[in-house]
């Protein structure tokens, strides 16, 4: 009889976002491998319906989908003539729907020319095809204008770099509108006005390309890369010969040629530590207090000859994970500051450690701070599953996830760098593209990885924490976690090298059984469900399994 009543389910639509704006026109190939249909376990006695769901009042259409059951099974009956039968009363199927190109988009109401930006930076956005702000840059962007500190949090892929530079290319630089006529004294001895700091090269220089298509081929040398790994002469060079408005750098190489004194930012206007809770960590420490007593700063500043202890500079601190450290720093470097979420502006000075989204503290990782903290640093309509393999078996489990997601752009993350090249010779021999990445590797190499990755001739790129920052790949349709990550701030960044800016997108956790407890541990920080799912015969089968093994 248990078998019978667990027999009872019905495959129907639940995870809503994700089929926002799927079409669902006939045709079998509109019902592609990933298609999905979430399944829901009816009711005890039996009866299959709508209101067991707890469906909401709009049943969504979904073809001629039904459920029927057979002896001790059911079949989905998609109305496209793909009939899958479940396979017994533990399972499930499921099937990804493959998405429209947007499936959740995140663009505000607004029009970039409501945000008081100079014609010439509008023009180089229709340019660069961006015609609608995103939420978090409709927000971002008055603030910043008006002068404000600000501290940027809002999730993964949702355009927090534009969110900061339109603000500052809109003040300083060829583009900005009063760049002719009121140069401050920096500008006319043509100092450097701002500074972009990021943890990685791969990130920097990410920033640098955004800052130069806006630029233009005309003025891209008005920005300069102080990334490490790269030539320290030439950039020092560069430097003199260019006179770059901006610098965007990491703090190692930052603090090194500052320290020559070749780096004059003391008239620097905006100070920017994208991925701020990572700068701030230990391993960054000398270099970025360095940065933040030099940056905007005069010798014996204060005009009655006090200390000064506020920098003439605006201090813009970015990231999807805020942690109330970076809040409480912020207030007291700062000006008046203000958070920044995706329609939301609030008063730094009214934030409280207890408040939801920005008490991000991973050690005390059942505080609701920080649950909320990470549900808002994902994409929401993002899907997370996780499965179990032995370790002998990860990379089968890899390939097998890869082929039943069919997933196109795939990053799988491990913890150390040197398991990445076993992973990637396995990949290969099977026949799957794939390519390592990680420190270790080479300026040169790094970037030559990347490229390949991004125009596609690599499928999977196998990689470590090093690529779980930042790192927008708009392609990459799968984040595989071969390996468990620290905690869920590590998780959120590296499940959001996925779904960009509304993109679909999925994770698959693969763990070893006595790691679930630490899986469902994640789930419960983030506040997401994590679907337990298996690989058989090439399609992702979620298995009520889940429920024995979770609760
Ligand atoms: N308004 C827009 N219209 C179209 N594309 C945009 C817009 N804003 C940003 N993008 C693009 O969206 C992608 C993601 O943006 P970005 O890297 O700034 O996200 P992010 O929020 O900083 O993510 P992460 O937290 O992972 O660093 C980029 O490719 C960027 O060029």
């Amino acid at each position: 009889m248990a078998a019978s009543a667990s027999t009872r389910f019905l495959v129907l639509l639940k995870e809503f976002s994700a089929f926002r704006k799927i079409s669902w026109t006939s045709g079998a190939t509109n019902f592609h491998r990933q298609s999905r249909l979430l399944c829901h376990v009816a009711k005890e006695d039996g009866s299959l319906t709508l209101a067991s769901l707890d469906l909401g009042k709009k049943p969504r259409k979904f073809g001629r989908s039904k459920a029927t059951k057979l002896e001790g099974s059911y079949v989905t009956d998609m109305g496209q003539g793909k009939v899958r039968a479940v396979k017994n009363d533990k399972m499930k199927v499921v099937r990804e729907k493959k998405p429209a190109e947007i499936v959740s988009p995140l663009f505000s109401a607004k029009s970039f020319e409501e945000l008081g930006l100079p014609d010439s930076l509008l023009d180089s956005l229709e340019r660069e095809g961006f015609s609608v702000p995103t939420d978090v840059q409709s927000a971002a962007v008055p603030a910043i204008i008006k002068g404000h500190d600000a501290v940027i949090q809002s999730y993964t892929g949702s355009g927090k770099t534009l969110a900061y530079l339109l603000p500052i290319l809109s003040e300083i630089g060829p583009l900005a509108e009063t760049s002719r006529s009121s140069q401050s004294e920096s500008e006319k001895r043509a100092e450097i006005q701002a500074m972009i700091v990021a943890p990685s090269r791969e990130l920097g220089m990410q920033i640098v390309r955004e800052v130069e298509k806006l630029l233009g081929p005309v003025h891209r040398r008005m920005v300069q890369q102080l990334v490490g790994g790269a030539n320290r002469m030439r950039q020092e060079e560069a430097l003199k010969k260019n006179k770059p408005a901006i610098v965007v750098g990491t703090p190692g190489r930052i603090a090194e040629i500052s320290k020559c004194g070749k780096l004059h930012t003391h008239g620097c206007r905006f100070l920017v530590l994208d991925e701020v809770d990572e700068l701030l960590s230990f391993n960054f420490r000398e270099d970025i207090h360095r940065i933040l007593e030099h940056v905007g700063k005069r010798s014996g500043a204060g005009p009655k000859g006090e200390v000064d202890e506020r920098a003439n500079r605006q201090t813009i601190l970015v990231s999807a994970t805020v942690p109330f450290s970076v809040i409480r720093a912020a207030k007291s470097w700062s000006h008046e500051p203000v958070l920044v979420q995706a329609n939301k502006v609030t008063p730094l000075d009214t934030v409280q450690p207890s408040a939801p989204a920005i008490s991000l503290t991973p050690t005390t990782s059942e505080a609701n701070g920080q649950i909320q903290t990470t549900i808002q640093s994902l994409p929401p309509a993002l899907k997370h599953y996780y499965c179990i393999s032995k370790h002998q078996h990860k990379v089968d489990t890899l390939r097998r996830c890869v082929h039943a997601l069919d997933a196109q752009s795939v990053i799988a993350f491990m913890n150390h760098s040197r398991q990445l090249k076993d992973v990637v010779y396995k990949l290969e021999a099977r026949g799957m593209n794939s390519a390592e990445m990680h420190g270790d590797l080479g300026k040169l190499g790094r970037s030559t990885v990347l490229k390949k990755f991004k125009n596609g001739e690599i499928k999977v790129l196998v990689t470590n924490e090093l690529s779980a920052r930042g790192l927008d790949v708009a392609e990459c349709d799968l984040v595989v976690n071969l390996e468990l990550p620290t905690d869920a701030v590590h998780y959120a960044h590296r499940a959001g090298r996925t779904e960009r800016l509304g993109r679909k997108g999925t994770v698959v956790t693969v763990c070893e059984e006595s790691q679930v407890f630490i899986v469902k541990k994640m789930e419960k920080q983030l506040g997401l469900p994590f679907l337990y799912c298996e690989f058989v015969d090439g399609e992702l089968v979620v298995t009520e399994e889940d429920k024995a093994i979770i609760r």
